[in-house]
């Protein structure tokens, strides 16, 4: 496969901390590369058989020092992580420990500590994943909620990967036969090899057009469905938002026009990842950063998934027009004169108790309801959207092409289409994309 090269040192072996940072039990360290038999044998007196752990004394290799006592594991390449050598060393995780290993091995020549994702990079360079798959691994990574944890799995293990490379390899086989009618055109034939590219086009479209309807579930289970709490100044959103997010995330008080900015909390509804956002009560107002605060409020409506509506007795309005379906909520319920308000589909009061485990339920079967089978979804970022929509564009004028289209139009059309799915894969040369995508990686992945 062609990959981009990294700026320094493809040939150096690399080396990181691959659990998290800070004390614990155990720390993960991890190195790739062609001296990782070297790394073994100085500092773990040995390299031990492939996949099997052996408890070894770590030494550092100037002084002989002992600096731990440690798991340690050899994966032979290619049948690796990154399909070089791979070494672990599983250390006691104290701070003192790890900082004295790490800067052991910073010592070994031809041995530096690993860039951002360098792992799954070098995985990817090496045939090991593409790079859909290398997302998977950091979507599990980043997974929060039981959904995220079960679509980033099925990408990491190549869901996307494999459909990727079928429509690849059909799209090779449709410009194969438009190319050897440019190089070699029989007239009689062409009816009849037109009709047949047609057709294949045709059924190809018909499932990137069915992975990209699942599309949208897959992106909202991966960053999570926004759901914006909004209303009229003083309407209690801010208090709903702190008695939701179990914390005091936004200040509450009697002043209307308190919150000005959105405040944004992550939460786990019933499995699913839900982005909740607090926002400015909305009001004509000639205070300028309030106008500001109703601004992105507004803004914040437009890209909402769900829009939680709140009024209460002393503070009632209309909810604007909105794309996203709404639950209107009255709250305050203690109030005297609650009951004047009408059409509502939860009432609560977050100072009484009453009405939160309806309105999370509410919520909860809301959030099912746009997002389920979504972790079944192939399409799980913009980034494969915008090239599948690439795709099926071509795609598109290719089933569409008459007797008349010239043939070199139509090897044009599916060359683009073959171009976009490399872009998905990641197998062409851009620079661009794979910073993109290990921009996300932490150290050590
Ligand atoms: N009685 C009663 N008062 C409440 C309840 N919830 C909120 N309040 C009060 O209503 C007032 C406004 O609450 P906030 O949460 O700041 O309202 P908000 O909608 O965020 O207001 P802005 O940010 O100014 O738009 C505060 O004094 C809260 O204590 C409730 O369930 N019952
Ligand atoms: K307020
Ligand atoms: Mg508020």
């Amino acid at each position: 496969m062609n990959v981009p090269s990294l700026r320094y040192g493809e040939n150096d072996t690399i080396f990181a901390l691959a659990s998290g940072a800070g004390r614990s039990g155990v720390a993960v360290i991890r190195l790739s590369g062609p001296g990782v038999r070297f790394g073994l044998e100085t500092m773990a007196g040995g390299v031990p058989e492939p996949r099997r752990a052996v408890l070894r004394h770590l030494r550092e290799p100037a002084s002989g020092e002992v600096l731990d006592e440690a798991l340690v594991l050899f994966f032979a390449g290619p049948a690796s992580f990154t399909g070089e050598d791979v070494g672990e060393f599983h250390v006691h995780g104290g701070r003192a420990v790890v900082e004295a290993v790490l800067s052991a091995l910073a010592g070994l020549a031809g041995f530096r500590v690993a860039e951002r994702g360098e792992f799954t990079r070098r995985a990817v360079g090496n045939g090991r994943m593409d790079l859909t798959a290398a997302e998977g691994v950091a979507d599990l990574v980043e997974a929060e909620t039981g959904s995220q944890r079960r679509q980033a799995l099925r990408q990491a293990g190549g869901a996307l990967e494999r459909a990727a490379a079928d429509w690849r390899a059909r799209l090779a086989r449709l410009l194969a036969w438009a190319e050897a009618e440019i190089d070699f055109p029989d007239e009689e034939d062409v009816p009849a090899l037109l009709a047949s590219v047609r057709e294949n086009a045709g059924t190809l479209h018909g499932e990137i057009e069915a992975a990209l309807a699942g599309a949208r579930r897959g992106e909202r289970i991966r960053e999570g469905a926004v759901v914006v709490i909004a209303g009229p100044p003083n309407a209690g959103k801010s208090t709903l938002l702190n008695a939701l997010a179990q914390r005091d995330v936004a200040i509450v008080s009697p002043i209307a026009g308190t919150t000005r900015d959105t405040i944004e909390v992550h939460l786990d509804l019933g499995g699913y990842a839900v982005t909740l956002v607090d926002t400015a009560g909305l009001r004509e107002t000639t205070d300028v950063v309030e106008t500001m605060g109703v601004e992105r409020a507004r803004a914040s409506l437009e890209r909402a998934d769900l829009v939680v509506w709140l009024e209460s007795a002393d503070a009632r309005a209309e909810p604007p027009a909105v794309a996203a379906p709404l639950l209107r909520i009255r709250t305050k319920d203690d109030q005297p004169g609650s009951a004047a308000i009408g059409a509502f589909d939860v009432s609560l009061s977050v100072h009484g108790g009453t009405g939160m485990a309806t309105l999370l339920a509410r919520l909860e079967a809301m959030a099912r309801a746009a997002l389920e089978g979504g972790e079944q979804a192939l399409v799980t970022r913009a980034r494969h959207r915008q090239e599948l929509e690439i795709v099926a564009r071509h795609l598109d004028i290719v089933r569409g092409a008459d007797v008349d289209t010239p043939v070199e139009f139509i090897a044009e059309d599916l060359r683009l289409a073959a171009r976009a799915v490399g872009r998905l894969t990641g197998r062409v040369d851009i620079d661009e994309i794979y910073d993109l995508i290990f921009r996300e990686f932490c150290i050590g992945k």
